[in-house]
């Protein structure tokens, strides 16, 4: 059996991008006539892309610099090229199509999976099959030429990260060993919000400090963030969030060079140029931070033992017994994805949650009563009373269902021919996976537009590959490494979100005036910050106790 083709185009991208896809789908695969009009239109357009590359990049030479400083983050060109994002136009084509359906983007196979049982079939049945990346831009300049854990093909170099990443940097031991980090900033959090009591705040600005310290902390070993201007020794928590929701939008992007390759050298949506200027700023960073614990680690000599993720990964770039020789650049690559990977994704995670329970108050009284019951309001909830508090874990699963942080799962990409629901995948084709779509299944899930934790109690659903119409963090091989501390990031930040304060929105503000709407990029974030107003729960005292 074979695919139906559908004639994609992009009907909300603007003019040129249409045009260009348009003339693709036609010429490759429905055989229609190119009017003369669509190829006049492209090659005015192409030479003026050229125009304006060339002289961006002669007007730009040297103004990438790092660090930023005081400037405003360099914004090139408009990201939101695809209204809605990708994922509500293929959910959309899905529910025509069916959940398992090919678009050809230029030359390239794309299969769009929309369903639990399908996702299955690639994710667990043939995992061994899908689970390589394409080559993409991203991977090429995000991914420093495919050697970072998330664009790396299936392999040796990819076979490394996962078993340094299972047995070291996220094994249980490990992560218990950061418990009283987690806690510490979490208490921070709070300070932190206590001091903005009564007043409107951003909550996004408050949850990125947040997970950037925490991060910071875990992964490079101290805050190198600070919330002064940029000085010498850190980083302004603006200035890192930037880059880090510019690599997620980026991410989110749909390139023209990649299903268009001999488009590529023209970078028309300048993602390519945002993409290298990007690694630059990473680079000087990360090269800071490497610099200082390469003279700690010869400070301390023989007595030194890494107590964070970047002290371990420069002892095991000295191994000579690893499989595969660890470089310089795959190890800032390494860091690169787990300072993003984990920064983003959790904080958008906790304002959708917060978001969602605003709008439903009555779900905030469950939730509070259950925490006063296990927890009381003598002290903050701790990870080991997260078992206890089923009614948070569901509240937590329901925002992965309904506004998962992936809301498409990375490319994957077919290593060989295979046959799956009698439909032939070629080699090479890229498998999306809709996670957004899988959660808004309504053989699954009753009403999948309601906000409803309690469709979870009781149930034997989780959220780590094994349910497989709820899978915020992937299946299989590919699976997300740093769910584990994610999870416990989201629950006990969470928990202690509203044990500590009522929430409301501003004076003038009604519950059905709060947008619920996604912005662009691979997060799928709020497209308006959520602006609350807090109220104090707990004994004054907790408050003040920060670290
Ligand atoms: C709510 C939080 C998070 C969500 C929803 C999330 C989701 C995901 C998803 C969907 C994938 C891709 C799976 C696939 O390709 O099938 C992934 C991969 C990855 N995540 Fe996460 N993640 C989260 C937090 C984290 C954290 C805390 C870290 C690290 C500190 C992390 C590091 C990574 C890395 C390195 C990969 C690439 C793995 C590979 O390609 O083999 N993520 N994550």
């Amino acid at each position: 059996m074979d695919f139906i083709y559908t004639d994609f185009t992009f009907k909300y991208a603007p003019w040129p991008a249409y045009c260009l896809f348009n003339i693709t789908t036609k010429a490759t695969f429905n055989s229609m006539e190119i009017s003369c009009w669509d190829v006049l239109a492209l090659s005015c357009f192409a030479a003026l892309a050229f125009l304006f590359k060339l002289v961006t990049l002669l007007r730009s030479g040297g103004s990438n610099k790092f660090p930023p400083g005081p400037k405003p983050w360099p914004i090139i060109g408009n990201m939101n090229l695809i209204r809605p994002p990708p994922h509500r136009s293929f959910h959309k084509l899905s529910q025509k199509y069916g959940p398992l359906m090919q678009l050809k983007l230029g030359s390239v196979p794309v299969v769009i999976v929309a369903s639990a049982e399908m996702a299955k079939q690639f994710l667990k049945d043939h995992d061994h099959i899908f689970c390589t990346r394409p080559q993409t831009a991203a991977g090429k300049y995000t991914g420093r030429n495919y050697s970072s854990f998330l664009w790396a093909p299936y392999g040796p170099h990819w076979r490394l990260w996962r078993k340094i990443c299972q047995s070291e940097l996220f094994s249980s031991k490990r992560l218990d060993s950061y418990e009283y980090i987690r806690m510490e900033e979490m208490k921070a959090l709070m300070s932190s919000l206590y001091a903005s009591l009564g007043k409107p705040i951003v909550l996004e600005k408050k949850l990125s400090c947040f997970t950037f310290s925490l991060m910071s902390r875990i992964v490079l070993g101290k805050r190198y963030f600070n919330d002064s201007r940029y000085n010498k020794s850190t980083l302004h928590v603006e200035e890192f969030k930037k880059m880090a929701q510019e690599f997620m939008k980026l991410h989110g992007a749909f390139n023209i060079g990649d299903w268009i390759p001999w488009l590529e050298f023209f970078d028309l949506q300048g993602y390519v140029r945002r993409m290298k200027t990007l690694v630059k700023n990473f680079d000087q960073f990360f090269d800071f931070v490497y610099d200082e614990h390469k003279v700690n680690r010869e400070r301390e000599k023989d007595i030194f033992e890494p107590r964070n993720m970047a002290g371990l990964l420069l002892e095991l770039m000295d191994d000579p017994n690893l499989d595969v020789k660890l470089t310089y650049d795959s190890v800032k690559a390494l860091t690169q994805d787990l300072m993003v990977g984990g920064i983003e994704t959790t904080s958008s995670t906790l304002e959708w949650a917060v978001s969602e329970l605003i709008k439903h108050p009555h779900l905030i009284e469950k939730a509070t009563e259950e925490l006063d019951k296990v927890v009381g309001r003598e002290r903050w909830v701790e990870e080991k009373d997260i078992p206890q508090l089923p009614y948070i874990d569901a509240i937590m699963k329901e925002t992965m269902r309904k506004h998962p942080a992936s809301a498409m799962l990375p490319p994957h990409a077919a290593l060989e021919d295979c046959e799956i629901g009698g439909f032939h995948i070629q080699q090479g084709s890229v498998v999306l996976v809709n996670t957004w779509s899988l959660g808004r299944d309504s053989r699954f899930w009753d009403c999948p537009e309601e906000f409803r934790p309690e469709r979870f109690l009781g149930k034997e659903i989780d959220v780590k590959g094994n349910s497989f119409e709820l899978i915020p963090f992937g299946s299989g091989r590919r699976i997300c490494p740093g769910y584990n501390l994610a999870l416990k990031m989201v629950s006990c930040g969470l928990a202690n979100l509203l044990h500590g304060f009522k929430w409301r929105l501003p004076e003038n503000m009604k519950t059905e005036d709060l947008s619920m709407e996604e912005g662009c990029g691979a997060s799928a974030p709020r497209k308006v910050p959520l602006v609350a107003v807090l109220d104090r729960r707990l004994p004054i005292n907790l408050y003040q106790n920060v670290c």
